[in-house]
């Protein structure tokens, strides 16, 4: 992973001249990069670690398991929100943790928490660090120091119960690691979100992510089975039958607990067979209503795709404008949306008939498979081609919400429109996309990705316009977040989505498991 962009720097993408002058003509974005940063360049603070800490660490771990290397801080320093990547690329000096610790087993965790709590470090559990709401920002809340607490040693299929259909997965194994393992016994988890290839295990839990697969495959959080959590206070195994009558579920206090409960170090997760067989169809909607209620017809009737994703008008005619765009040469405008199946030939040919016939009667027109098949091709490629946009003078950036079918329209009238106004008044012209790529029986996600100029410092730009979508947001009924977490960035609306008594509830939870508050202080709790 890129410290100041995203992943495999051999897959960037350059903006093409198609965008280049899209970006010209409707955005008056005509920069190029001029100020590349090498890594050396960047100004961290010194590490604030005491020596004796650094020993006392060294000792539980092994010397090479600890580092207060600049070179290992970096990446550690932030997620990878735009924010983070605008601030990584500054001049100016940044904070980063004092340490990098990577533990490799829950002796070592348990070990390293009870050290820090008796001198005062704070711990942010890192997975992939592809958080995009601040979560593992190095907050020092008044603690003497703050280490990064790197899971990635955690990288083994401990099980795989091929008759319960269940796999205990370390927590620190990213999306493709996880896969590989299972796959190489015939099995799949399923969980694409599209930061996939860097994201871990233990991650997906503690966020609550949601993959492109969910209408097949559910969420995570609905794949867990069970989870063993690692706390200052003592070690969980929480999750022991398929379902339970044994008062309230307490893995649903640990999933989306965001490491400020207790360090996740292994999850068992509900698996599926390699499927045998794959079907792709795209199809068009007049437009975003019309797609929207064939979407709602499909998920009510529970026809059974794997994928299902709608892209509003903008975001599909601004995808025709791109040289790698997905919809080729059949999409002439309207709004595409993507199908796809999995399964044995049989529930294939069954799920996509049925699917079919109700996106028919929904006023759909079939695109053929092709433009599925792109989609699928490119799903995990967009955040490379954030980093050309930011380079070249853009301001890029993702948010989402969720609400009720009755109320999608409404909320994503309000977003647009107040991303709009406040990035005029920032003093660009924007285009703001949407598409629905998680969808329930009662609601769906919406998912906007937003492009203007950088005007000023564009970090305070997006705080500005961020916040007034935020509360654009909670004022017209939608969750602060449907999948990308609470973190440092989401935290000032957490009250107001679970109230003051749910605060307070959070509140003792982490005074119980986490007395002397050293797990990711800043993050999700007010
Ligand atoms: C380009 C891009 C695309 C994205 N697409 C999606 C998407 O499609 N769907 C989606 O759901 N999200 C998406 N995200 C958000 C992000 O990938 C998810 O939040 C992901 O689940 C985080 O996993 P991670 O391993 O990178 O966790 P990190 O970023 O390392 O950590 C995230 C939070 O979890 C905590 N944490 C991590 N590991 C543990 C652990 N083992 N125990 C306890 N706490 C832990 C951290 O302290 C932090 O609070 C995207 C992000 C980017 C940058």
């Amino acid at each position: 992973m890129k410290w100041d962009a995203w992943g495999d720097p051999a897959r960037a993408k350059p903006l093409s001249e198609d965008i280049k002058g899209l970006l010209a003509a409707a955005l008056g974005v005509t920069g190029d990069d001029a100020s590349q940063l090498t890594a050396d360049q960047v100004v961290l603070r010194p590490s604030a670690l005491p020596d004796e800490d650094l020993k006392a660490l060294a000792a539980i771990v092994g010397p090479s398991q600890v580092s207060t290397a600049d070179a290992d801080r970096l990446p550690r320093a932030g997620g990878k929100s735009t924010p983070d990547l605008l601030r990584r690329k500054s001049r100016e000096p940044q904070d980063a943790p004092d340490a990098v610790v990577l533990p490799a087993g829950e002796e070592e965790v348990a070990a390293v928490l009870a050290l820090c709590a008796e001198r005062r470090i704070a711990v942010v559990p890192f997975g992939g660090g592809t958080s995009v709401v601040g979560g593992v920002d190095p907050i020092r809340a008044g603690f003497t120091a703050v280490i990064s607490l790197d899971l990635r040693r955690f990288d083994r299929l401990h099980t795989l119960d091929e008759v319960s259909g269940e796999a205990v997965l370390g927590a620190g194994l990213t999306g493709p690691q996880a896969e590989e393992l299972l796959a190489a016994r015939g099995y799949e988890l399923g969980h694409y979100p599209q930061s996939f290839r860097y994201a871990t295990i233990g991650g997906f839990a503690a966020t609550r992510s949601s993959g492109q697969d969910s209408a097949g495959y559910g969420r995570f959080d609905e794949m867990v089975r069970g989870l063993r959590v690692v706390t200052p206070v003592g070690t969980l195994d929480l999750g022991r039958a398929p379902a339970s009558a044994a008062g309230p579920d307490l893995r649903e206090l640990f999933l989306g607990s965001e490491g400020v409960f207790g360090v996740i170090t292994a999850v068992r997760l509900r698996v599926h067979p390699l499927p045998a067989v794959r079907a792709y169809e795209a199809w068009s909607f007049p437009d975003f209503a019309t797609g929207a209620a064939a979407l709602r017809a499909v998920e009510q009737q529970g026809t059974g795709p794997t994928v299902m994703r709608l892209s509003d008008e903008t975001e599909t005619a601004v995808n025709l404008a791109m040289t790698d765009k997905i919809g080729g040469a059949q999409v002439t405008g309207g709004c595409l949306a993507v199908t796809v199946f999995e399964g044995t030939a049989e529930q294939v040919a069954a799920r996509h008939e049925l699917t079919r016939v109700a996106l028919l009667a929904a006023g759909g027109t079939s695109l053929g498979e092709e433009p599925a098949r792109a989609w699928e091709h490119g799903r995990f490629d967009a955040p490379y081609l954030r980093d050309s946009l930011l380079a070249a003078g853009a301001l890029c950036e993702t948010l989402e919400t969720a609400t009720g079918w009755a109320q999608l329209e409404e909320l994503k009238t309000a977003v647009t429109q107040t991303l709009t106004a406040a990035l005029q008044e920032s003093g660009s012209a924007s285009l703001v996309m949407c598409h629905i790529s998680h969808v329930y029986p009662t609601g769906a996600s919406l998912y906007f990705t937003v492009v203007a100029a950088q005007q000023g410092d564009p970090i305070e730009q997006w705080a500005v316009v961020k916040r007034a979508v935020c509360d654009t947001i909670v004022a017209n009924g939608g969750t602060i977040t449907h999948h990308h977490a609470i973190g440092a960035d989401h935290r000032p609306w957490m009250d107001q989505e679970i109230g003051e008594l749910g605060v307070r509830i959070l509140r003792a939870v982490k005074d119980t498991v986490d007395p002397a508050g050293i797990l990711n202080p800043g993050k999700l709790i007010p």
